[in-house]
């Protein structure tokens, strides 16, 4: 039996990060995205942060030009990335939270805190033809929040889950991975599209694509710091080999039952 696909979203914002370090335009984002296409991205994600700290204005619009995959663009849910997103016009929308003083995302989007300024967002985004998620924790609560908001898919925040692998924390991450089973069930019972990023590594990508309800993974930062090692090409086909074996395990598990 031939496992359904998962996609893989290659997130690009570290080599801006490393551009931005010295300042110039070595490594440039687009030719990242260009190598992560011909290594089997399906498609290239970008965070176009508030305070431009990777990705800049100028990377948006030269991906959109030059891409022949689909471009995710994540963004805080503001007026001023709406206004951006609606002339940029990427194929998806990923509503992310944002604090300046955070080292990276550290939660899910408080979509049921939020709920009466995300829907307009949500469907004037959606008007425009830009597929919207909601980038949040595996809670059902933030679920319901988004079917109300009427985002058709949701982004499963993998990152305390990973953070646990990562530490050794078994108890800790199974319990967290349970979480991430449920809500994916959830998700997808309530007609929503699952995809799941943040921390994930080629361990936590296998068991993560292990989901059938899960169809896209967004990955940057292990990427594109194991392409220091390896180059990016080699990072991305050992990160696709890894999501293929979750994907076949879990295939054969379901042909045997
Ligand atoms: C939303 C998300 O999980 C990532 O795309 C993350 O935003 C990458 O950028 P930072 O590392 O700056 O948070
Ligand atoms: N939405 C998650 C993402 O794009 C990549 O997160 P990370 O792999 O850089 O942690």
């Amino acid at each position: 039996m031939t496992a359904p696909k998962i996609r893989l979203g290659v997130n690009v914002d570290h080599v801006a990060t490393v551009r931005n370090a010295r300042g110039g335009r070595h490594p440039d984002p687009l030719r990242a995205a260009e190598i992560a296409v011909a290594a089997g991205a399906d498609g290239i994600t970008a965070h176009l942060r508030e305070d431009r700290r990777h990705i800049r204005d100028d990377d948006m619009a030269r991906l959109k030009a030059q891409l022949t995959v689909p471009l995710n663009m994540e963004m805080a849910a503001t007026p001023e990335m709406v206004e951006i997103a609606l002339r940029l016009k990427p194929h998806a929308a990923c509503l992310v939270p944002e604090r300046r003083e955070e080292r990276t995302t550290e939660g899910g989007l408080d979509a049921a805190g939020q709920l009466d300024d995300l829907a307009p967002r949500v469907r004037t985004l959606g008007a425009a033809g830009i597929r919207v998620s909601l980038f949040v924790a595996p809670d059902p609560l933030q679920l319901d929040a988004a079917v109300a908001a009427g985002a058709p898919v949701v982004e499963l925040h993998t990152g305390t889950w990973c953070e646990a692998v990562a530490a050794g924390e078994r108890l800790h991450a199974q319990a967290e991975f349970e979480r991430i089973v449920r809500a994916a069930r959830e998700a997808k019972a309530r007609g929503l599209e699952v995809h799941a990023g943040h921390g994930l590594d080629p361990v936590t990508a296998e068991a993560i694509s292990a989901l059938p309800e899960v169809v896209e993974l967004n990955i940057g930062h292990w990427l594109v710091a194991e392409a220091v090692f390896d180059g990016l090409g080699a990072a991305i086909r050992r990160m696709r080999a890894a999501m293929q074996r979750g994907r076949e395990a879990a295939s054969r598990e379901a042909a045997g039952r």
